[in-house]
């Protein structure tokens, strides 16, 4: 018999890098009884034939910071192990063949400055200087990094595999996971068998490494994990002296990369039309997939004329090896949404190894403590929506998701595949009027509309791109007239039951002891003070609440009241596709509702922060007097079966009113114009509410609520760093975020969001200022730039929204 437990506190199934990593970091926080399963052997199914590419740039600061630990882990794990892993700090090159790349990877540039990375943006002959043996024809710029590296994958496993054993971790081959033993909400044992026999590990915790297994495996735990497998081509060469101390060399246009390897050099490929795999056979170990070179040849074409030197050394090896994809192309950390003990750490997008350690290290301080260290939120696992587990869903969306990694990363990019999974009631009506979609959570949403004549697509750029004129018409007749946008996306949470205020008052930061028909703007807060939510919660009933959250995170907010609902006796549902919700926002709005309805919208009967029950055409809605734009308006929640008829009734009536159409990108131009916060960026679960400028939302003075004493600590001490708003002063340049801030001249932060400001004439951002000690007025005494790919804008900053500070506009 196996040589395993009855009992442990943690069970993780699954033995590559991830695995391994997973259980070298809950032993490193003082973890002991640390279980790992693996079915065959340590590295088999991904991990040994990775790349081991180890950059230290990605596309947040939070990831950036993981990708760095990881590269500063593998730097020391040698020592501490005795493993050779490999290791070696040879650098990195990313050349750009095109303008529009040389914009992508200098701003790109300018970000890793901010997030702390070392970086030098160079020219097409420091290119050549560093990489002689490549073909610097269209070259028109570079970066390069010089403490990115490189590892032998299977290697740098096996050293965490040793580091978790040397503090007691059980780490088994041989042995699979064939099923759970389950109380509710929560896994009490691990079923396992082997060639001797078979048992159950007792277990507080399950962790899922199980890689391209990690959807099945996810199905057996009871939790949802997109993944798919896709082939993953390279090729190495014969041995080519003299390339030890080459960096490695992305060159994304031509959607490939190469490294050294052992003394050859490989060849990797990223392809825009990928190929999913699967399923995959019981027996996979250290197996390969057919070559295809008809697939790979175009890539092999191009990389022959940029590394001429490839066409001398034969090729030794043709390989082509599973890995996984998820539909977002960001991989899967933390507590699963369905379960209370179920942990996921899988789905890597062939980036594994440069994320082993710090996805290791951030999921292991999160077991440990019960809240995530810092925000994870672009790689929560409760992102991901139910659907997105689909079989059919994840083979068309893999197809892409592996290319996007070379993909040119243009702002607002959509998906191209795997759309029109969900659809609001209006869908058919607003492509009718030429809106065009993007798809965000699986849902289709009008982001712009196209004018008669004009092609309804993105033409994608760093610069002004086609819609930019579209938005600003759209952005000014919320500002002057009235604009109509669909936003039934966004999450609709039912909370009821005789418990409802008194859990809603636990839950939230806000005071919802209110009247029936009173809107509350509020947040969920976690010990810290984080924010966890951005919420809009209207008082339906004494005993209903609608929690209104953004169209991304309806699944994790929902969880997240799941989780704290203790005793409180309420029942919590997702009501979201139940009813459309169209947007009535602008000065004329008051007018156009009032064409279509009987009702009173007055101050006196549906004043700001007010929800009421209506008749409009020949309907039922409920209109909710509420504003992301900051203008005078309402949203409509009409049920779905009447969606369709509102809509007519509406859209005929505003002809009179010169009612506009409107999409996404509107919104978010109107929003960032009035300095409201987006979740996910400018405020997360590691942004304390007051500093996030939200204060005025939580009532402090509540007796009991999650977040309180953190809330009453930082009132007290002051605050560390505070939310400012931009706009810089220079109309031509354009701001997306990420772009970091000068204050006096010195880096101090970078954007949390940027977008145009129609209104104010010119690219507006948000971003957090350190302010530890100062007055308020301090913030704003100095000067400010924003850093637009190497070149610093002068920015105004305020404290206050630049748009109606005093919100005016908005209570009319
Ligand atoms: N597994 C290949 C990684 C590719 C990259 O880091 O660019």
């Amino acid at each position: 018999m196996a040589d395993l437990p009855n009992k442990a506190r943690v069970v993780i199934i699954g033995g590559g890098v991830i695995g391994c990593s997973v259980a070298y970091h809950l032993t490193k926080q003082g973890w002991s009884d640390v279980v790992l399963l693996e079915r065959k052997q340590l590295t088999s199914g991904t991990t040994w034939h990775a790349a081991g590419l180890i950059a230290q740039l990605r596309a947040t600061q939070n990831m950036t910071k993981l990708a760095k630990y990881s590269q500063e882990l593998y730097g020391t794990l040698e020592d501490e192990t005795g493993v050779a892993t490999g290791f070696k700090r040879c650098g990195s090159i990313t050349v750009a063949l095109t303008e529009e790349r040389r914009e992508e990877i200098y701003r790109q540039a300018a970000m890793a400055r901010a997030f702390g990375v070392e970086v030098e943006e160079i020219s097409p002959a420091e290119v050549q200087a560093k990489y002689e043996h490549l073909n610097t024809d269209c070259v028109v710029g570079g970066v390069y990094l010089p403490l990115d590296g490189q590892g032998d994958p299977a290697n740098i496993a096996l050293a965490l595999a040793k580091g978790a054993r040397q503090r007691g971790a059980v780490v088994k081959e041989r042995v699979k996971a064939t099923g759970v033993v389950k109380d509710g909400r929560r896994i009490t044992g691990v079923q396992w068998e082997d060639e001797t026999g078979q048992g159950t590990i007792a277990c507080d915790h399950v962790v899922n490494c199980a890689g391209m297994w990690g959807r099945e495996v996810g199905q057996m735990l009871g939790v949802n994990v997109p993944l798919q497998a896709c082939e993953h081509f390279y090729i190495v060469t014969e041995a080519i002296e003299g390339l030890q101390q080459l960096p490695v060399l992305r060159v994304p246009d031509e959607c490939a990369y190469y490294k050294e390897d052992a003394g050859k050099m490989l060849l990797g490929a990223f392809e825009p039309n990928a190929k999913p795999w699967g399923p995959i056979p019981e027996d996979f170990e250290f197996d390969q997939l057919p070559e295809d070179f008809d697939h790979f040849e175009p890539i092999l074409e191009a990389a022959v004329e940029r590394l001429p030197m490839l066409a001398e050394a034969g090729i030794h090896t043709f390989f082509n090896g599973p890995e996984s994809f998820t539909p977002d192309d960001a991989y899967h950390l933390g507590l699963a949404p369905e379960m209370d003990n179920v942990w996921v750490a899988a789905g890597f997008n062939s980036i594994g190894i440069q994320s082993a350690g710090g996805a290791g290290m951030a999921l292991a301080q999160w077991m440990d403590a019960g809240e995530k260290p810092f925000d994870l939120g672009d790689v929560d696992i409760s992102r991901m929506q139910p659907f997105q587990g689909n079989k059919h869903f994840l083979m068309e969306r893999s197809k892409e998701t592996l290319g996007l990694l070379y993909a040119d990363h243009f702002p607002y990019l959509q998906k191209r595949t795997a759309r029109g999974v969900r659809r609001t009631p209006f869908h058919h009506h607003l492509i009718q009027h030429g809106a065009v979609m993007g798809e965000l959570s699986g849902w289709e949403r009008a982001n712009w509309f196209a004018r008669n004549g004009q092609t309804p697509e993105y033409e994608y750029s760093w610069k002004r791109q086609n819609f930019f004129d579209n938005v600003r018409d759209e952005h000014l007749a919320v500002r002057s007239g009235v604009g109509m946008y669909d936003m039934s996306s966004f999450g609709k949470i039912r909370v009821e039951g005789p418990d409802a205020e008194a859990f809603m008052n636990y839950v939230g930061g806000g005071d919802y002891s209110c009247p029936v028909g009173k809107i509350v703007y509020t947040q969920f807060l976690n010990n810290r003070a984080g924010i966890e939510a951005d919420v809009t919660v209207t008082r339906l009933s004494e005993v209903a609440y609608l929690v209104v959250t953004p169209a991304a995170t309806r699944l994790a907010d929902q969880t997240w009241m799941e989780r704290h609902k203790g005793e409180f006796n309420v029942v919590i549902t997702d009501v979201t596709a139940g009813e459309g919700v169209l947007a009535i926002m602008g000065p004329k709005s008051r007018d156009l509702l009032q064409a279509v309805s009987p009702n009173d919208f007055t101050n006196a009967v549906n004043p700001f922060g007010t929800a009421q029950e209506i008749e409009i055409g020949m309907g039922l809605a409920r209109a909710h007097r509420v504003t992301y734009v900051g203008e005078l308006g309402w949203e409509i929640y009409v049920s779905a079966d009447q969606a369709g008829h509102v809509f007519e009734a509406l859209h005929e009536a505003g002809q009179d009113h010169g009612l506009t159409l409107c999409g996404m990108h509107m919104m978010d131009t109107c929003r960032i114009e009035k300095g409201f916060r987006h979740f996910g960026h400018d405020i997360t679960c590691e942004d304390h509410v007051m500093e996030a400028g939200l204060g005025f939302a939580v009532k402090k003075d509540k007796p009991d609520f999650i977040g309180r004493e953190a809330v009453l600590d930082k009132q007290e001490k002051g605050l560390e760093t505070r939310m400012v708003q931009f706009k810089l002063t220079d109309p031509e340049p354009l701001l997306y975020h990420n772009e970091p801030i000068l204050r006096d001249g010195e880096l101090v932060g970078y954007l949390s969001s940027g977008a145009y400001g129609h209104a104010l004439g010119g690219a507006m951002g948000l971003g957090y200022v350190p302010c530890k000690g100062e007055k308020p007025g301090d913030v704003l005494a100095s000067t400010y730039e924003i850093d637009v790919m190497g070149t610093r804008v002068k920015a105004e900053a305020s404290l206050k929204p630049m748009y109606d500070p005093k919100s005016e506009r908005v209570k009319v």
